[in-house]
């Protein structure tokens, strides 16, 4: 822990924008692992030294081998997830996990079954879920719990900055127990979680320039630090696409003309009586391949089903703008403008 102060620090590493993810350690003697500190969920998982060799991404990330910890306790009880991308599949055990220098024992999956689609296009190995319990698959107690009940926070709070500037060392940072003031500027604007089993907000319209176009009955907005990008209904985001003159690509996104990205319209999300605003800089990916600018643009859209559904998620583009703290204390999430 800093010294004295109750926060946990963790640097985090900036792939491109779209993959956040930070170093922890599992078992004894200590084995690394890159995870993305995801509140759209609430378990933990790497993958495995007993993954079979069909699973190439299991080869290209690092994996767990529970015989070389001493602290390895075997559970083996099955374990899946149904991501939107992919499903994962493997066994529960439990051993020693480090997070910003704070040890916990943990229960977590170890993935024996890992799709090439998407997961070899990560540079993370595994997740960290830090979602409400409720979340969790098979009722596991999640990580940021443990360390809540071992009472060494200052606040039970985490917050989430994550950089654009790839010069900028480190390209983000989770603290545990509080906020990083190196990493905002201002004040916090609060909103109640809209259930106390998730992290979403009740959001009150999406403006496009000067007009609200989305939304305007109100909505769920889901503040998800595990997702790239920001989704909205498909039918709404094909209509902002349209707005700002953007054209479809093959596998759902989106680009537009780089000549006409400075004049682009602000995208503004209310939400708890403020406006967020994202202008081009902040939704436009700006990319030169082979000499030649592709303009794309950070927003997908995704159709979640009822009851769930419909809603935006709020992924790394909008909390690269605004720093974020997720409050399980209040059950409240703040934004501050990021640095
Ligand atoms: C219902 C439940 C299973 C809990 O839903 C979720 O877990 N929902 C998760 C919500 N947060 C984003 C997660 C996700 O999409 N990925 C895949 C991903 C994201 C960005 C970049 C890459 Cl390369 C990849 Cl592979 C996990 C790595 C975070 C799904």
């Amino acid at each position: 822990l800093s010294p004295s102060n109750g926060t946990a620090p963790t640097p985090l590493t900036n792939y491109l924008d779209t993959q956040y993810y930070g170093e922890i350690s599992i078992g004894s003697p200590a084995q690394m692992f890159n995870v993305v500190f995801d509140t759209g969920s609430a378990n933990l998982w790497v993958p495995s030294y007993s993954c079979s060799p069909l699973y190439t991404a299991c080869f290209t990330h690092n994996r767990y081998d529970g015989s070389k910890s001493r602290t390895h306790v075997k559970n083996g009880t099955g374990f899946s997830i149904q991501y939107a991308s992919g499903n994962i599949r493997g066994f529960l055990s439990e051993d020693v996990v480090v997070v910003g220098g704070i040890p916990v024992v943990q229960v977590f999956a170890e993935a024996t079954a890992l799709p090439a689609i998407p997961f070899i296009f990560a540079k993370f190995d595994g997740v960290l879920g830090m979602g409400y319990p409720n979340v969790a698959i098979d009722g596991i107690t999640p990580v940021f719990d443990r360390i809540m009940s071992q009472h060494v926070l200052k606040d039970e709070v985490f917050s989430v900055y994550y950089s654009k500037d790839p010069m900028h060392k480190p390209g983000g940072e989770l603290v545990m127990g509080g906020t990083d003031p190196d990493y905002y500027t201002g004040t916090f604007n609060y909103m109640g979680t809209s259930e106390a089993g998730k992290w979403e907000v009740n959001m009150k319209g999406v403006t496009v320039g000067e007009e609200m176009l989305f939304c305007k009955e109100g909505c769920t907005a889901v503040i998800d630090t595990g997702s790239s990008y920001i989704t909205g209904p498909a039918s709404s985001v094909s209509v902002l696409m349209k707005t700002i003159g953007a054209t479809e690509l093959a596998e759902g996104g989106y680009t537009v003309n780089c000549d006409l990205v400075k004049s682009l319209p602000s995208v503004t999300f209310h939400l708890g009586g403020h406006e967020y605003a994202l202008t081009e800089e902040d939704y436009i990916l700006w990319q030169s391949q082979f000499g030649e600018d592709i303009c794309s643009v950070t927003f997908r859209g995704l159709d979640v089903p009822p009851p769930t559904g419909p809603i935006w998620i709020l992924g790394a583009n909008f909390i690269a703008r605004y720093y974020t703290e997720f409050d399980r204390r209040n059950n409240r999430i703040g934004f501050a403008t990021a640095v």
